[in-house]
């Protein structure tokens, strides 16, 4: 078994407490610092244009030189797990395109521009009595980055990710011309394009999406299983129902334990006939040990709440999902949320830029953070190699409906075959799976986890799923091209001069470090 270095060492014994006495307090007055900045210099929807004529007049003067184009959004403040190295790239000055330019009430839509959180949209529409017609769970992920990457919710289901609720992009290409993008309009190619492009076919100005009216809760009924079989038969089976709930989620905790969260909109009415729960407060249990807890309900048991909408659709942001339980172990507890809660969730810039590589890489060796869809009937397989080969819980899983417009992702067996022109749709699920394999929580630290992750991502592949790209992605960039489609994009990088002037998708989500260096 190979030994740990000094830094390891010294990074396993102290990482708690520094986290505890320094990053996350620190971090949160960073948090605050960068939310006072972004409120004084709160950009005017009413500059919107000026915003954009900038952006225009700065790709036409800088577009022909020969470094490729990226916005000026910095690499540690992403959601994802790694530090993207902009060094080489001209910056873009966009990310002050972050405000809410307009609601149409008559038409149901609102205009945001790409740097605004979904955070603040869905706090700016709630107050408003909308929504958006789906909304991810974390607030920091920017709308833009959420359309050109993914966006997956547990209303996926019916609604689609996020980039199916949007009615128009606003796009400038690498010509510097500004494009009003719609599915039905001149450049319904490239409207079909832009999902998953990550900013490699123009800069996204402005995003027009669908919102609903809101609703002040939504009734949670959480239903614990344990056998897996009969869990994996109840999932599918809501899934696939005429009429689904609104939400569908599931957290599994061990090979025969899970718990579905079903959701549904709901009035005042209601508020006499449930008990109200913040569920997001901030001294209250992280919301997948809450949900956890409802496995002491029993065979056939359910348990039902009312959550108030915003802090439902905010649930897994304090935990950063399940992944606070394992970067802070003692977050969860009371003594950690009364005098620490307060802290969370970790401020991202800081977190991401105060781990030293030898972490990173060791996190690359070691963990397993990986969200991936696949279609729905492989639910069962999927989850019973996820426990031989690793035994990491709780697991994460939503439910998506994927929609094939001859895109990037495609649906089984149609990548790289000439699109009809026919939308189909079909199930999957989802899951986001974060923290270390059994084998090396063991102590065996030569277990393979790279070479493991690979094959999962071949298996996803090979099932015609797709993989998130805020993770780490070990696939190569063959084996990544084909995973997702890259016959339209290709060809609009070509239509819309795209080529040379914005860096390729590969390129951006790949690693800091190469993956291939750690397989076994
Ligand atoms: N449930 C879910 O679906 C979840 C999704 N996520 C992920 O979170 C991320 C969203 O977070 P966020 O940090 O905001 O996104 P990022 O800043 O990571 O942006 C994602 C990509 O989009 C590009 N991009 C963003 N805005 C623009 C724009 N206006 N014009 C051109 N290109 C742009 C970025 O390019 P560049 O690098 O040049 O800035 C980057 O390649 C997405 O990657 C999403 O997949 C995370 C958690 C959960
Ligand atoms: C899928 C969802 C949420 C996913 C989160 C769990 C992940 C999104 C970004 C992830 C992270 C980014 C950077 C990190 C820095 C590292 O030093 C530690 C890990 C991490 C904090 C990592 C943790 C998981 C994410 C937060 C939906 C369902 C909302």
């Amino acid at each position: 078994m190979p030994q740990k270095s000094a830094i390891e060492n010294w990074i396993d014994n102290h990482r708690e407490l520094l986290l505890l006495t320094i990053i996350l307090p620190w971090g949160k007055l960073f948090s605050w610092k960068d939310r006072l900045i972004s409120f004084l210099t709160r950009p005017d929807p009413k500059d919107h244009e000026k915003r954009v004529h900038r952006v225009v007049s700065d790709v036409r003067r800088l577009s022909r030189q020969a470094k490729e184009l990226r916005t000026d959004r910095r690499g540690n403040r992403s959601l994802t797990t790694r530090i993207s190295d902009k060094s080489q790239s001209q910056p873009i000055g966009i990310r002050d395109l972050r405000s809410v330019v307009s609601i149409d009430e008559a038409g149901m839509t609102v205009r945001v521009e790409p740097f605004a959180t979904i955070g603040d949209v869905v706090s700016h529409l709630d107050k408003k009595g909308y929504q958006l017609e789906t909304a991810i769970e974390m607030k920091g992920a920017t709308i833009g980055g959420l359309v050109l990457a993914i966006g997956m919710t547990t209303k996926s289901h019916i609604t689609g990710l996020m980039h199916d609720i949007v009615e128009a992009y606003e796009i400038v290409t690498a010509e510097g011309e500004l494009l009003r993008v719609t599915k039905e309009g001149e450049h319904a190619d490239l409207f079909r394009a832009i999902p998953w492009s990550h900013g490699t076919l123009g800069f996204l100005v402005a995003i027009e999406m669908r919102i609903i009216p809101a609703t002040p809760y939504v009734r949670l009924v959480y239903r614990p299983f344990y056998s897996l079989e009969t869990y994996c038969e109840e999932h599918s089976r809501l899934l696939h129902s005429d009429n689904p709930p609104t939400y569908l989620e599931a957290q599994v905790f061990g090979r025969n334990k899970a718990v579905i969260i079903e959701g549904y909109p709901a009035g005042k009415e209601e508020a006499g006939d449930f008990p109200v729960n913040d569920v997001n407060s901030w001294h209250k249990p992280f919301f997948f040990k809450h949900v956890e807890s409802m496995l002491e309900l029993g065979e056939g048991r359910d348990f039902s709440e009312l959550v108030p909408l915003t802090s439902f659709l905010m649930r897994h942001e304090r935990s950063m999902c399940m992944t606070m339980g394992q970067i802070v172990p003692s977050a969860n507890n009371v003594w950690f949320r009364r005098f620490f809660g307060w802290t969370l969730p970790p401020n991202m810039p800081l977190l991401k830029s105060s781990r030293p590589t030898e972490e990173r890489e060791r996190s690359m060796k070691r963990q397993v953070y990986q969200d991936f869809a696949f279609p729905s009937e492989h639910l069962q397989g999927m989850l019973e190699h996820l426990h031989d080969e690793f035994e990491i819980y709780p697991l994460l899983i939503y439910p998506c409906r994927v929609f094939d417009r001859g895109g990037m992702v495609r649906l089984p067996g149609q990548r790289a075959v000439e699109w009809d022109g026919t939308e189909r749709s079909a199930l999957y699920f989802n899951i986001g799976i974060y923290g270390e394999p059994k084998a090396v929580r063991e102590g065996n630290f030569d277990y393979p986890t790279v070479n493991k992750v690979r094959e999962i991502e071949q298996k996803i592949s090979d099932l015609g799923g797709f993989l998130h790209t805020y993770v780490d992605i070990f696939s190569t960039k063959e084996e990544f091209e084909a995973m997702f489609d890259h016959s339209l994009w290709r060809k609009m990088r070509q239509k819309y001069g795209a080529e040379g002037v914005f860096p390729e998708i590969y390129d951006k989500v790949k690693p800091e470090l190469d993956p291939l260096q750690f397989v076994r």
